[in-house]
């Protein structure tokens, strides 16, 4: 069943009639919690006579759903003890669970001893320190007692049950974003419907299996902020072919993937997007791919280049190598049609979002986490904005360094040419020499001679070791001036040496595969690097 989330600030303003009306919300969430409870003692304890019970009380309304669950606990013979963290708490779930023989610690007045022995030795934990009015990660005291928790868990041989009461305290019920000290929860029990915070990737670690309660104010929800697919749901939103389609209304997909290098990287592209149902698959490469396709998928078809063919939809930047690949690339990207962009292109992505260009809604990224790191740094690193957060480190790139006059952008070193022939916006340039030009690949790709501060001031490559393909990418060139000078002597005209000497070209491509120093090999200023994810998401996965 597809799952609906919303923002906190959804819930809180469906949740406002029903207090209004005074409606018992509290009790029907807090019994619906301790039933949970229940059911996770019967399987991790045996059962609620006796169990150990420890509530870990906040100010808040959450802190009252855990007392009230607390106080049925109690009711149903578990041992149940409450932390309170604060100097405030529920006076009306505090007086439920006295009346139900619970215990209570203060922490502030019984100290952190004290409640950490007592939380060690529990059944299970509920979680109630903050909810959806929480904002920032947890504070003191509260946060060393979460510390102290996590801290005992790495060498306790029993570690207690964790529920989480509406969102693990500290989680921020919205964005998922994690600050600060979270206790990890076996379960998260939500109220009416799951918060957006709880179905975000970047949550899963901490949120645990997750419960919707019901307390009466579903049919008030307004539109879900998102949806979670699951398994069960895809055959139903899956297109199934009609009698009457065909390839074009089933789509042509077609795919700039692969390369000499990488083979394998296209026939997987291509194999994908014949498995996802499409009517026809288009592939452009050369001729090792051409002929792997015609042993492995003899259904796809091959195009010259993009746009010499009908095409609906682009998977692009799988293994695709290359000056001429990247050119596919661009002018896939450039087609306006929908784009699944992955490695090579999403460093093209990266580029221009550093140059302040917004990709469009119909772009879908797929980076892995190392690819991630990589655009977002190269996105910060040539933002213009990038120096109010990045210092460029001190390292420098062997190229460029003589600068174009006409485009006060660099130019390639060892070029006797003092002038790019490109337009002022070189991102698009055509000079040989110019700087966007000059370098490997990933390092022209995003950079741009006149927009790019940047390269004018020789920023460096992204750190090696931050991505799998700049690693890759950094091993094979810093094996050696002789082996660059070998490749150079072979392909007169491929990377940083086109059109110039070889040799200059083997120097370059040499020099340019230096490691940074240690000092180079970090990722931007947590804040710079927030800007430049905003602005890939804005563009990139929202749209414009
Ligand atoms: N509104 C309702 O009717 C219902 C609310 N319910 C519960 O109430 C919760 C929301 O209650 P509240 O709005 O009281 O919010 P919380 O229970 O999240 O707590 C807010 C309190 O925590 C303090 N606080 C905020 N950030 C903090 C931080 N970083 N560190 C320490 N203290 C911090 C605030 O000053 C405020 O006093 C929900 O998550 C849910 O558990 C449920 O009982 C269902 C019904
Ligand atoms: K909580």
């Amino acid at each position: 069943m597809v799952l609906n989330a919303y923002t906190a600030r959804q819930i809180r303003d469906a949740e406002k009639p029903h207090l209004d009306a005074g409606e018992p919300l509290m009790d029907v969430a807090a019994r619906g919690l301790a039933e949970a409870a229940v059911r996770l003692l019967r399987e991790r304890a045996g059962g609620v006579g006796g169990a150990d019970v420890v509530l870990l009380v906040g100010s808040g309304n959450n802190g009252g759903d855990a007392l009230h669950a607390g106080a049925a606990l109690s009711s149903r013979g578990a041992r149940v003890t409450a932390v309170l963290t604060a100097p405030r708490h529920h006076s009306e779930g505090m007086a439920a669970l006295r009346g139900a023989g619970g215990a209570v610690l203060d922490l502030a007045e019984d100290g952190e001893a004290a409640c950490l022995e007592a939380a060690a030795a529990a059944d299970l934990l509920v979680d109630g320190i903050l909810g959806t009015g929480g904002s920032g990660g947890l504070r003191e005291p509260a946060a060393g007692l979460v510390r102290g928790l996590l801290a005992g868990r790495d060498d306790a041989r029993r570690t207690p049950a964790v529920i989480a009461c509406d969102v693990p305290s500290g989680l921020d019920a919205t964005t998922g974003r994690l600050s600060g000290p979270v206790l990890p929860a076996d379960l998260t029990v939500t109220f009416a419907a799951p918060t957006t915070g709880l179905v975000a990737p970047a949550s899963a670690s901490a949120v645990g299996r997750i419960e919707t309660v019901p307390i009466g104010i579903e049919d008030d929800l307004p539109e879900p902020s998102a949806l979670v697919l699951e398994d069960a749901d895809l055959p139903g939103v899956w297109p199934a072919p009609g009698e009457g389609d065909h390839k074009y209304t089933r789509g042509v997909v077609g795919t700039v993937a692969g390369s000499d290098a990488f083979p394998g990287a296209g026939l997987m592209c291509v194999r994908a997007a014949i498995n996802a149902g499409a009517g026809m698959v288009r592939y452009t490469g050369g001729a090792a791919l051409a002929g792997l396709m015609a042993l492995e998928c003899p259904e796809a078809v091959r195009s010259e280049h993009v746009g010499a063919d009908r095409v609906q939809a682009w998977a692009v930047g799988s293994g695709a190598t290359g000056g001429a690949a990247e050119r596919e690339i661009r002018a896939a990207l450039d087609s306006g049609l929908p784009v699944v962009a992955d490695a090579a292109a999403i460093q093209i992505l990266a580029g221009a979002a550093g140059e302040g260009e917004r990709a469009r809604a119909s772009v879908v990224m797929t980076p892995h986490a190392g690819e991630l790191a990589s655009a977002l740094e190269w996105a910060v690193r040539l933002s213009p904005a990038a120096g109010n957060g990045c210092a460029p480190p001190p390292w420098r790139p062997a190229w460029p360094r003589r600068t174009c006059r006409r485009t006060a952008s660099p130019t390639a070193p060892g070029s006797r040419r003092r002038r790019c022939r490109g337009p002022a916006r070189p991102a698009r340039c055509s000079a040989a020499r110019c700087c966007s030009r000059a370098g490997p690949p990933w390092w022209r790709a995003p950079a741009s001679c006149s927009r790019t501060p940047g390269a004018a001031r020789g920023w460096p490559r992204p750190a090696r070791g931050h991505a799998h393909g700049h690693a890759g990418r950094g091993r094979g060139l810093s094996s050696g001036a002789g082996r660059a000078r070998r490749r150079a002597g072979r392909r007169r005209r491929v990377g940083p040496g086109r059109g110039r000497g070889a040799a200059a070209a083997a120097r370059d491509q040499h020099r340019g595969a230096r490691a940074p120093p240690a000092h180079a090999r970090r990722l931007p200023h947590p804040g710079a690097a927030r800007a430049a994810a905003r602005t890939l998401s804005r563009g990139s996965l929202r749209g414009h």
